[in-house]
């Protein structure tokens, strides 16, 4: 996604985007359908049942300029539509960064959900979104947007460091240590019984 160069941005950009949907039309967004998600809910008949019936936009988010270099940000705006897979509420794939150790910021715009993270040894951590709410994801830990609400989209602000790189490949093949499903109206958080299968 990120693209690679060697030489630095040394023009000042500028996007408009809105507040509180996190849509631009100065920038295309990169669009994930449910069926990119394969792999990635622990229900899979119901994930198959609800590809085969609606392959909906499950998330959507823009790169407002993709800058690459260490000294550089890369920054833009993540939409997670609501929605569930089973008792699962609908979220991003989520990723360790290539460089490890990189940090990054959330700022949520609008809605409401949770921003579920884990450390390579194992460590969960997990914080609120809602708006207005910053979230500091630490080096090193795997991040997910998780969308809690039964109707709205869950909007954020991101931003990290531009040669941070997206590592997609541990969670493809093991997925979070944790999931997170409706019970009796709210979200919980349940080992993933599907964990490193
Ligand atoms: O990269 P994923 O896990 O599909 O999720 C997309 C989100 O994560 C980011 O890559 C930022 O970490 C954004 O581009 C977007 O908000
Ligand atoms: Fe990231």
């Amino acid at each position: 996604m990120t693209a690679s160069s060697t030489i630095p941005t040394t023009r000042a950009v500028a996007t408009a985007f809105d507040l509180t949907t996190g849509l631009t039309e100065d920038r295309a967004s990169l669009k994930r359908p449910l069926s990119a998600m394969a792999g990635m809910y622990s229900d899979t008949a119901a994930f198959d049942a609800q590809v085969a019936r609606d392959d909906v936009l499950s998330y959507e988010f823009y790169d407002f300029d993709v800058p690459s270099l260490e000294t550089e940000v890369a920054y833009g705006t993540s939409i997670t539509y609501p929605g569930k897979v089973g008792d699962e509420y609908f979220m991003t794939k989520g990723h360790f960064h290539t460089r490890l150790e990189s940090a990054e910021i959330y700022f949520c715009l609008s809605g409401q959900g949770l921003m579920l993270m884990e450390s390579p040894e194992g460590d969960v951590q997990v914080e609120e979104f809602r708006p207005g709410r910053s979230v500091y994801v630490p080096g090193r830990y795997a991040h997910r947007s998780v969308n809690t609400s039964s109707d709205e989209p869950l909007i954020t602000f991101f931003a990290f460091p531009g040669d941070a790189g997206h590592d997609y490949g541990t969670i493809e093949t093991k997925g979070f240590r944790k999931i997170v499903v409706e019970r009796d109206g709210a979200p919980v958080l349940l080992d993933n019984p599907r964990w490193g299968n």
